[in-house]
């Protein structure tokens, strides 16, 4: 059987997501956390004007001399526009952020004089224009500030407020369905039968899928049964999902559901990867689905690479990639070769860079999950990795 690659398995799972997002405008106070659908230009300039940088005194810089007295003729505050000028000879006791007055060049910190009241003492000469900021030097109206695609964190946020935006265009967060099968499979915490275990895969995925920006609108669990599965999928669809998730049954087993019950209406592959290799994908009428292996460290990979970024396309982000770590392998490990390898590491960062610890492989190692900090990206042709050799890691934590 030919396998697919990896790139080709997610471009097939890009291709059966709608092109639209919904969006809407919201206030800033609301907007953390969401992508935004439009760029986001300043309708403020950052400074608004020119602006004291230290709180000291406004002066014209040709009256400095070092041991000079200069009448002061006022004081400006931040908040207010001084309602005088600075002529020759005369100075303004003013705030840091206060309007600087018109006539005025220069700022002269406190320190550097004799803090006057009426009259003001010159000590040091600071150069022309020192501690001033000028209006528009960081930003003007009209600059781009945020691009469209991109996440209005907390920083963004900041940029947002001070360029004077009170609102922007956003997309709705994706609507995603998890539905994970398996007759074996119990709640966590739930009393266990022979041959039962707790189910944990859909609370990662529904995780993951939360991390990458989307809301988890139904959280299933069914039996091997194509019944159960139908009635999760319709429960999806009525729960107006944007995408849904099948965990399990995806191979060649005699009660593989997921897999029996869909093979007529989704495509089933194998991927060119380890582990992960058994995929779905395809539209249930216009809802699109991505049915991943059961094995939970399978399934975990399979997130990473092809249910992130189809959760972050359909939240309308511009990049769908990790950043990538070159790391150095603390020891080596065998791969197939004819498989993309994703080998969990843990990650330690040292003086030389950091290391790639490789965890003990196995796509049943659901225990294990707790300690992956990154995937350690084997490629296809490459069938061992050497202890020092350089290993492109996926950071997920
Ligand atoms: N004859 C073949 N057998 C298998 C093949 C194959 O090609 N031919 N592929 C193997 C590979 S690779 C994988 S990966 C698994 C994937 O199979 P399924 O998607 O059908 O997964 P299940 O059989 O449903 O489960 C596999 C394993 O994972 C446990 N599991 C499943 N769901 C959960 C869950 N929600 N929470 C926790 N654990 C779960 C399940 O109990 C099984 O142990 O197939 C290989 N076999
Ligand atoms: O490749 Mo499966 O995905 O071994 O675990």
């Amino acid at each position: 059987m030919t396998l697919r690659t990896v790139a080709e398995h997610r471009e097939r799972v890009l291709a059966v997501l709608p092109t639209r997002h919904r969006t809407r405008r919201v206030p800033l106070e609301q907007a953390h956390g969401l992508v935004l659908a439009a760029p986001a230009t300043a309708q403020e300039a950052v400074p608004r004007f020119d602006n004291a940088a230290m709180d000291g005194y406004a002066v014209r810089h040709a009256d400095l001399r070092v041991g000079g007295v200069l009448t002061v003729v006022g004081e400006v505050r931040a908040g207010v526009a001084p309602a005088f000028e600075v002529a020759a000879g005369q100075a303004a006791r003013i705030m840091t952020g206060a309007f600087l007055p018109e006539g005025a060049d220069t700022v002269v910190p406190f320190e550097l004089t004799d803090d006057g009241r009426d009259q003001v003492r010159i000590d040091d000469v600071p150069d022309l224009g020192r501690h001033i900021r000028r209006a528009a030097e960081d930003v003007e109206v009209g600059d781009l500030v945020a691009e469209s695609g991109v996440v209005v964190d907390a920083l963004t946020l900041a940029a947002l407020a001070a360029t004077g935006v009170a609102d922007v265009l956003v997309v709705e967060r994706p609507r995603v369905a998890v539905i994970s099968t398996g007759s074996e499979l119990c709640p966590p915490g739930a009393p266990l039968g022979a041959g039962q275990i707790p189910e944990s895969n859909s609370l990662m995925i529904a995780g993951l899928v939360e991390e990458a920006g989307a809301d988890v609108v139904s959280r299933t669990s069914v039996p091997d049964d194509p019944w159960a599965v139908e009635t999760a999928v319709r429960a999806a669809e009525e729960a107006e999902a944007d995408l849904v998730v099948l965990s399990g049954g995806v191979s060649a087993g005699d009660y593989d559901v997921v897999r029996l019950s869909l093979a007529d209406r989704l495509e089933f592959v194998g991927v060119a990867m380890s582990p992960g290799r058994p995929q779905g994908v395809g539209l249930l009428g216009d809802l699109p689905v991505v049915a991943v292996p059961g094995n939970p460290v399978a399934a975990a990979v399979s997130v990473e690479v092809f249910v992130r970024p189809a959760v972050l396309t359909l939240a309308g982000r511009r990049e769908t990639t990790r950043p990538v770590m070159s790391a150095l392998a603390s020891q080596g490990w065998t791969s197939k070769g004819d498989r993309e390898q994703y080998t969990a590491v843990r990650l330690e960062l040292s003086e030389n860079g950091a290391w790639a610890h490789p965890l003990a492989p196995g796509s049943h190692r659901a225990g294990s999950l707790a300690a992956v900090e990154g995937w350690a990206v084997v490629p296809l042709g490459t069938s061992a990795v050497r202890r020092g050799d350089r290993v492109d890691v996926l950071v997920v934590r």
